[in-house]
């Protein structure tokens, strides 16, 4: 079995959303200092770094992180590798062959200095999400901050998503990642009433005898 870890790593160089608060790990005791046990303390915004969005995030009514089911996140995933795309379209995948996956991750390599933030990304046109329902996907994953533009602030594909009953993970490394079929495994953290939590996202590599 060959596990892909495809999380970013979180320290305080990781670009947040601009003005959203940034990660931050530090001991507050120290083994010296306790004469026992060093013991750490984070403060994050739970869009930080590989995360998922709960529906919650951008609807009122939605889901919180602690409703999520869990069936979402331990998924046959495709990756689907869209790098040179500014639009990621519907028309574009319509050749796809995408067979009993449940999760599709775009690779669109366009944010390569993960502690820059972005001013632009690729977008992805709304009809994606009646793609992924024709084929059964539950779950849209990208190797961006977000799932819409950045300037957006009516977030067309999290709602369309949202909508449909489909689920968001963001912020992926797929720069190591060939297109083909993996497990995913990127389960959030259990925080009640939360919009977001970040995760350790892997692609488990199927062996075959
Ligand atoms: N929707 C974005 C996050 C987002 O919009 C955001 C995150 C933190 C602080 C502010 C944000 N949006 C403000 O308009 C996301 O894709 O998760
Ligand atoms: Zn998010
Ligand atoms: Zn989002």
């Amino acid at each position: 079995m060959k596990i892909h870890d495809i999380s970013m790593l979180l320290n305080s160089d990781v670009a947040e959303w601009p003005g959203d608060t940034p990660f931050q790990f530090q001991l507050n005791w120290t083994k010296q200092q306790s004469g026992s046990v060093n013991v750490g303390q984070i403060t994050t915004s739970t869009h930080i770094g590989t995360h998922i969005d709960a529906p919650f995030h951008f609807n009122e009514q939605g889901k919180k992180v602690h409703e999520l089911p869990l069936e979402n996140y331990i998924v046959d995933a495709i990756v689907i590798d869209v790098s040179g795309q500014d639009v990621i379209s519907r028309e574009s995948l319509k050749e796809v062959l995408t067979g009993k996956a449940k999760a599709v991750l775009f690779r669109t390599n366009a944010w390569n200095k993960r502690v820059i933030f972005p001013d632009e990304i690729p977008v992805f046109e709304v009809g994606v999400v009646e793609w992924m329902v024709e084929r059964g996907i539950v779950l849209l994953g990208v190797d961006l901050p977000s799932v819409d533009a950045i300037t957006s602030k009516d977030l067309p594909m999290h709602h369309a998503l949202g909508t449909a009953g489909r689920y968001i993970l963001e912020g992926l490394v797929l720069d190591e990642i060939k297109e083909g079929t993996y497990q995913l495994i990127a389960l959030p953290l259990k925080i009640e009433g939360a919009d977001g939590s970040p995760v350790r996202a892997v692609l488990v590599e199927q062996v075959h005898f």
